[in-house]
């Protein structure tokens, strides 16, 4: 089943991001991805595919990426976060994070994470239904 995957890395992990979007780019490309801004860019060049862009995440990507989670229309997001430089807009990506705990929507930060998520039976199991708290 075609899935929603966000993708999105701050600058100093942008290159594991491209890395491991290219070793699992034939799993990838069967679904509608959307990144934000320069992470999106990068992915349409260097890896040539197709990906809706937001704004850069200082710009308020992260929010719009958050957005589409309240409203249920992500699956998946792949967000390798810089834990070693400080990011202007530490409060959004906190927000994007704290609401896939809100909605439980499975969220990768780092490399081997987002293997397992990608790899695991349940990711295209049309039985699985990802349980959708009800506040
Ligand atoms: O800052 C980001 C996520 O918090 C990512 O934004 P860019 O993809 O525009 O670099």
């Amino acid at each position: 089943m075609k899935k929603t995957i966000a993708l999105v890395a701050h600058d100093h992990k942008k290159q594991a991001l491209l890395s491991w979007i290219e070793n699992h780019k034939s799993k990838l490309e069967c679904h509608d991805l959307v990144a934000t801004g320069t992470t999106g860019g990068l992915i349409q060049d260097k890896l040539n595919l197709s990906v809706y862009r937001y704004k850069s995440g200082p710009l308020g990507g992260d929010q719009q990426i958050g957005a589409l989670i309240a409203e249920n229309k992500l699956d998946c997001l792949v967000f390798f976060w810089d834990p070693l430089n400080p990011a202007p807009h530490d409060p959004d990506v906190k927000a994007l994070l704290r609401l896939c705990s809100v909605w439980n929507v499975p969220v990768a930060c780092n490399p081997s994470t987002a293997d397992m998520l990608i790899t695991s039976p349940l990711f295209n199991d049309p039985d699985y239904k990802r349980i959708q708290p009800s506040y």
